[in-house]
Parts: structure tokens; C-alpha cells; sequence
């Protein structure tokens, strides 16, 4: 019996399209690499380039370069087009820009046949993740934003390096929007199996307002290395295989994704960062942690921005029609 193929498709081959082509490719994730990008010859030229490079991969993948009718047979779409951040620009400040572009792609591999799972990863991560639930009438478990993977993985990789502790042994979460109104779980986090706060008052050394600073180097991550490199692109796209990696291989990993909460921390009609099981149908579980009172109005206020910056589209005429 041959091996099951798996194909993923990548909308939009720029710094952070490629960059996850790169690392699927390295890391020998899928068996069909599908890249799609307006700009044929960038997407081209990653195609070639990346095909070279195979003599090099762990495994083989067939990489090219499609068109949306390579969606219908897609397992996962992973949707990276559209406007980035430039220096002093928000996330939610590409919101008009990129639903136009997302409305269009949407129905174009919705129009291909597509019944996988869409990942998203494109911002405002969250309510770009609600509007392809929306244009795509997909179930909610099969669409999925990187939400807060990324800032969960800044926040393990500075309270490691604080700690002196590796990072995968740092168990501890941010939420929300990703973006300006996200927040750190202080109050369920966990250096091993010692809950952090003890952690803090056993050991010399260590003082809640470095903690506090270290959430704020979370939160503004993407603006420092915007000002110093114009895009973010290496640890999304990391975040992105680890994702893609966990459907496909149906590993119930809990992962802090962008997702659709219906009544779950006391919300409903919102896409939003919380710890999920991921697996092979997409969104198994939503988890939901106990919030203190102080991190419950954060979330609760992170819940109210990104509804209002819903309520700023035209969703009735996002939605497809058949
Ligand atoms: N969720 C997260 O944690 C992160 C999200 N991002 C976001 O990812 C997005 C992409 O960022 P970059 O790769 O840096 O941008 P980029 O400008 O390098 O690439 C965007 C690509 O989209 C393509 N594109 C534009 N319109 C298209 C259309 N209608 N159809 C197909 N392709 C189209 C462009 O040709 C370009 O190749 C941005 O919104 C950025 O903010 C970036 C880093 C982290
Ligand atoms: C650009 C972006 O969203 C990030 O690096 O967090």
C-alpha cells in the first residue's frame, strides 16, 4: 500500500509564505507543496528555488506552482497573502485592505472544491480568521488562526532564557487578540510542574516587574523587529509547521490558536487566541483555563475590540451566496 499523500496549498509566497515553504520543505512535512501568489513570478521563483533544495529535505516533496483549482484536493489551505505591517501601522490597520483581498481568495478555493481546513496567519489574525469562517461557511472547527502560537512561543522562549530553564518546560499561555490587547495567564503558569508563582518566591533572584517587562517585549516583539527589519517571517513560519505538522499527524496538541468561541469564557460570535486541542477535523476542543479577575477584564476587553472591529465590516455581504 502507498503512503497517504498530503498536499497543503500556501496563498500568498511573500516573506512569510515562503519562509513556512521553506521550513515545511526542511522539516519534510506534506508529500504536495501548492504555492499560489498574485505575483507569479515570485511565487515561481520560490517554487524553483525550493525544488533545488530537495536534494537536501529529509523526505520528498513535490513542490509547484498552482492555481486555486489545486485547492480541491488540498488537505489543509494556508492563507499568508495580503498587506503587512509597516513601521507604525497596527495589526488592525490592514483590516479594510486585507478582507477585500481575502474575500476574493476565499471564494476562489471555496469555488475549487475545498473541504480541508484553512489556516490562517495573515492580520488582524483574529478577525481575518472570522471572515473566512464567514465567506467560506466552513464548519468553525475547520478554520483556524495562529492567534497567540507565536506570542505563547516569544513569552516560553523569554521566561526560558529568564528562568534558565528550556522553553518546553515553561508552561504558559497568552490569549486574546493577537495584538495590542493580548495578555499573559500569570495566574495557571507553570516552570515544570511548580506553579510560577511559587517558582518566583522560592528562588533568589527573580521579581514579578521583570515578569511584567517581559510581557511587554512580548507584546511589542513584532513592532521591534518590524523598525529593525521590516517583517516578521522565521518563528510564524515555524509556528505554522508546528500546526500544520499537529492536523496532519492528528496529535491533539494543545496550541493557543485563533478560534470560534460559542458560549466558552462566557463569549460567543468571536475568533480568538485560547488553548484548543488541535487534531486532524481541526478545532477538537476549546479549554477553557481559570481566569483570575484581573485577566478576565483583559480578555473580556481584548473580546470587545475585536467584535467591534468585526462589526466594522459588511459581514452579510462577505458571505457566499451558494
Ligand atoms: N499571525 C502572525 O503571527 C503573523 C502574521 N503576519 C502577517 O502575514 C501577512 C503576510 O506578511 P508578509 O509575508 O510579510 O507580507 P508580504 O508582503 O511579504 O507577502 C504578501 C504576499 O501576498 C501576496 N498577495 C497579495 N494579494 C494577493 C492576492 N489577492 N492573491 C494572492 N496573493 C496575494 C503578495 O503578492 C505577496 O507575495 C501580513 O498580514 C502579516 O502581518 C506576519 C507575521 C506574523
Ligand atoms: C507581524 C506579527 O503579527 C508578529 O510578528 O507578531
Amino acid at each position: 500500500m502507498g503512503e497517504k499523500l498530503s498536499r497543503v496549498a500556501i496563498v500568498g509566497t511573500g516573506y512569510v509564505g515562503a519562509s513556512y515553504a521553506f521550513a515545511m520543505v526542511n522539516q519534510g512535512i506534506a508529500s504536495e507543496l501548492c504555492l499560489i501568489d498574485i505575483n507569479r513570478e515570485k511565487a515561481m521563483g520560490d517554487v524553483m528555488d525550493l525544488n533545488h533544495g530537495l536534494p537536501f529535505a529529509p523526505s520528498r516533496t513535490k513542490i509547484w506552482l498552482g492555481d486555486y483549482s489545486d485547492c480541491k484536493e488540498a488537505d489543509i489551505v494556508v492563507l499568508t497573502a495580503g498587506a503587512n505591517q509597516k513601521r507604525g501601522e497596527t495589526r488592525l490597520d490592514l483590516l479594510n485592505k486585507n478582507t477585500k483581498i481575502f474575500q476574493s481568495i476565499v471564494n476562489q478555493v471555496m469555488e475549487a472544491g475545498f473541504d480541508g481546513i484553512f489556516i490562517v496567519a495573515t492580520n488582524p489574525v483574529d478577525v481575518l480568521s472570522y471572515v473566512v469562517w464567514k465567506v467560506s461557511r466552513m464548519p468553525k472547527e475547520k478554520v483556524i488562526g495562529s492567534g497567540t502560537i507565536l506570542d505563547t512561543a516569544r513569552f516560553r522562549f523569554l521566561l526560558g532564557e529568564y528562568f534558565q530553564v528550556d522553553p518546553k518546560n515553561i508552561h504558559a499561555y497568552i490569549i486574546g487578540e493577537h495584538g495590542d490587547s493580548e495578555l499573559p495567564v500569570w495566574s495557571s503558569a507553570d516552570v515544570g510542574v511548580i506553579p510560577l508563582c511559587d517558582y518566583l518566591k522560592k528562588k533568589k533572584g527573580f521579581q514579578q516587574c521583570d515578569l511584567d517587562d517581559i510581557f511587554i517585549h512580548v507584546r511589542d516583539a513584532a513592532y521591534e523587529i518590524i523598525e529593525k527589519k521590516e517583517a516578521t517571517y522565521y518563528a510564524i513560519a515555524m509556528a505554522l509547521v508546528r500546526l500544520t505538522k499537529v492536523i496532519l499527524n492528528d496529535e491533539h496538541s494543545i496550541l493557543t490558536v485563533s478560534t470560534y468561541l460559542d458560549g466558552e469564557y462566557g463569549h460567543e460570535d468571536v475568533f480568538i487566541g485560547v488553548p484548543s486541542i488541535v487534531s486532524r477535523q481541526g478545532i477538537k476542543q476549546i479549554l477553557e483555563i481559570e481566569l483570575n479577575d484581573g485577566e478576565k477584564s483583559m480578555f473580556n476587553r481584548s473580546v470587545q475590540i475585536l467584535k467591534e472591529m468585526a462589526e466594522t465590516l459588511d459581514l452579510k455581504n462577505l458571505e457566499r451566496k451558494n
